[in-house]
């Protein structure tokens, strides 16, 4: 897929470059729910490097790779780990940190202590985070942001990960039979054109023609950070591994009003079988089916209206758009193949197998990757 190779910039004015960009190399997209950090590490330090490499610098790449939890609430994806990737002529490994973004305060702190403002004077960033927290990275750190426009990191990220890594893209064979349903490599070197559904706090649906050319056609607000709020509100849980957990095991059947709870069975007329949800949450107006229903239920129907509700509004933008490959990325669908199983499904449904929805496994993390690599690109601000 498009013009981004991981072992283009291997030339010695690259490298030079490259040792002439301050270390350590972070990409951050701070966005509504979660910040995402990608930091590069590079694996091919010289001896003289290595000896001429500060004791802060060194400090700072052991503790973030050794660790895979910091604090309280940051975490490293080990399993998304790229190895020996090259980026601006270094070779080296990408890991991917994320926390929630309301800890922006505690991460400040950390990587004050850490000695991050006596190595750096800036950093990349994109997402709403990069223009709300500008101040306080300025304040605590003493650091001034790159700010990159997250739509187009998100798009650039995605292009060189999906170039560096041949597993990257899959769809859903079988999404509905649970003895059937697998997960199937598929070649996205041929992706144009493409939708591309971010499926954040809130979501964002673009249309992408080829490598950097795309325009945002839609959104809706009800997104990941919808789900999650209802299911706390509604369930009473604390997090978004407990709501998808509860979800797991709940039925939305007796909490959504089907087409045969209206028709008595399917309505013919217009192929809407009986099982088809007719009204998300349409039972609840009862006070005795409130009373029948789990937290369990009421998570699983959370979940399924907002998936569906997605999968709606992306079936009539790529309808519009006349485009047939639809990939879903954002951390609402981590850990969560109840939501891809039920976009794979949709889309196939009810555009009569027009539609493929495709799936990636950096999900979140597109964004930040994006924006690390385009530390020498005139777009920042
Ligand atoms: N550990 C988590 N904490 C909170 N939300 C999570 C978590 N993992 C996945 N999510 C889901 O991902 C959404 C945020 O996705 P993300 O792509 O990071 O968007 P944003 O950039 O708006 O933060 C949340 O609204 C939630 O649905
Ligand atoms: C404003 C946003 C681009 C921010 O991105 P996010 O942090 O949600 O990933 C996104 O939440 C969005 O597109 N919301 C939907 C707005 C709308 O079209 O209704």
């Amino acid at each position: 897929m498009g013009a981004i190779k991981s072992d283009e910039c291997q030339c010695a004015a690259c490298r030079s470059l490259a040792m002439a960009t301050t270390m350590p190399w972070f990409g951050m997209d701070i966005g509504g729910t979660l910040c995402k950090l990608v930091y590069f590490e590079p694996k091919d330090i010289t001896p003289d490097e290595a000896e001429l490499e500060v004791e802060t610098l060194r400090n700072i790449r052991r503790y973030l790779t050794k660790n895979s939890a910091y604090g309280k609430d940051g975490h490293r994806d080990t399993h998304l780990q790229m190895d020996d990737v090259v980026v601006r002529g270094r070779r080296g490994s990408f890991h991917f940190i994320r926390f929630p973004t309301s800890a922006m305060g505690k991460f400040l702190e950390l990587a004050k202590d850490k000695g991050m403002a006596t190595l750096v004077s800036s950093v990349c960033a994109t997402g709403g985070g990069a223009y709300k927290f500008e101040k306080n990275f300025r304040e605590v750190l003493n650091l001034s942001l790159h700010k990159f426009d997250e739509l187009d990191s998100l798009l650039y990220g995605l292009q060189y990960v999906e170039m560096n890594n041949p597993t990257e893209c899959y769809y859903w064979k079988h999404p509905t039979r649970e003895d059937k349903c697998e997960k199937v490599n598929f070649d996205f070197s041929q992706p144009y054109p493409f939708l591309l559904v971010n499926i954040g706090s809130g979501v964002s649906i673009l249309a992408v023609y080829g490598p950097g050319v795309y325009k945002r056609i839609s959104g809706t607000s009800l997104g990941g950070g919808t789900f999650l709020g209802l299911c706390c509100l509604l369930t009473g849980c604390n997090s978004f591994e407990e709501a998808i957990e509860l979800a797991s095991k709940g039925d939305n059947t007796s909490v959504d009003k089907l087409v045969r709870d209206i028709y008595g069975g399917d309505y013919d007329r217009f192929d809407l079988p009986g099982d088809l949800v007719a009204s998300s949450f349409g039972n609840m107006n009862s006070k005795d089916k409130r009373q029948l229903v789990s937290r369990e239920d009421l998570a699983r129907a959370t979940l399924v209206t907002i998936t569906n509700n997605i999968g709606s509004i992306t079936r009539m933008c790529a309808l519009n758009e006349k485009i047939e490959k639809v990939v879903f990325v954002g951390n609402f669908l981590r850990v969560n193949p109840i939501a891809m199983k039920l976009l794979a499904y949709a889309l196939d449904y009810w555009s009569k197998k027009a539609l493929k929805a495709l799936f990636l496994e950096h999900e979140g993390y597109f964004g930040a990757v994006g924006c690390l690599l385009q530390l020498h690109c005139s777009g920042s601000s």
